[in-house]
């Protein structure tokens, strides 16, 4: 059974649209999101949430947001490592920032194969989130291969040893990392309770190894991998895992409303 979490961990969940939706779409979906948890009396300080559209719909939902003073939180997919210059087709963090985003996720595995985005890449994208005054939520996770031979802690641990070279304590204070197994992404094959704790456990020691104990205490950490409303209330339950980064299920209303409402699960069960 979970012992209670340190206060400052306020359960984050946060939807990664992906490449879905377009800016009306997103508008659509944000403001039935919004009417969801409204009905259900939502305590956003309770559980935070926020969604993670593509970029070409962030300025229709900080219109969204701020027009109608929703609690909503928003944030970028990606963010170039430079501040500006000749970078076709990339996103500056400044432009982000601009924009009202709180967040930015960092070295997805989609983002690490698809383009090629090495450990080095993911530093420096971290270093540029914090240069503009962004949260990254710094991803990282085994495949299958990886966990077939039973090495996913020391390959998480090494991806994050590499993307925090260069972060300092006060800025990984506020930090939010992801725990996604490839294995686990948009396959519907959620990874068990104990395997999701086994390595965000394996994440706060580290944390507490290179920063420290209390540091380690106040750090969310989110896992992230075909989750559902039917699933995640479990996963929930860890003493070590704070938050889902929501793929598929959060493009759909009731379906991430239901997740971010995981606590009411609880109580029905
Ligand atoms: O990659 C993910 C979130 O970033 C997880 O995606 P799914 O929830 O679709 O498995």
């Amino acid at each position: 059974m979970a012992t209670a979490k340190p206060v400052g961990r306020i359960p984050l969940m946060a939807g990664n649209w992906k490449m879905n939706l377009d800016h009306l779409q997103a508008t659509h979906l944000v403001q039935k999101l919004d009417w969801t948890l409204r009905d259900a009396k939502h305590d956003y300080e309770a559980v935070e949430v926020a969604v993670l559209p593509p970029f070409t719909d962030l300025r229709s939902v900080q219109t969204l947001v701020e027009g109608d003073r929703l609690h909503l939180r928003y944030g970028g997919q990606d963010l170039s490592p430079h501040a500006s210059g000749a970078y076709t087709g990339d996103i500056s963090g400044a432009f982000l920032k601009k924009l009202g985003c709180t967040y930015v996720v960092i070295g997805h595995s989609e983002r690490r194969e698809g383009h090629h985005e090495t450990d080095e890449v993911v530093a420096a994208k971290v270093q540029a989130a914090y240069r503009h005054e962004l949260t990254p939520i710094l991803c990282c996770g085994e495949a299958l291969d990886v966990r077939k031979e039973g090495r996913q802690v020391e390959h998480v641990v090494a991806q994050l040893r590499a993307a925090l070279a260069g972060v300092s304590k006060e800025q990984a204070a506020s930090i939010v990392i992801a725990y996604e197994p490839i294995w686990a992404i948009g396959t519907g094959e959620v990874a068990t309770p104990d395997d999701a704790q086994e390595v965000c456990a394996a994440i706060r020691n580290l944390l507490a190894e290179l920063y420290s104990g209390d540091l380690a205490d106040g750090v969310r950490i989110l896992y992230g991998g075909s989750v559902k409303a039917a699933n995640v209330a479990a996963i929930m339950a860890q003493e070590d895992v704070d938050g889902a980064l929501v793929g598929g299920a959060s493009i759909d209303p009731a379906e991430f409303a239901s997740i971010c409402r995981y606590r009411d699960h609880l109580t029905a069960s």
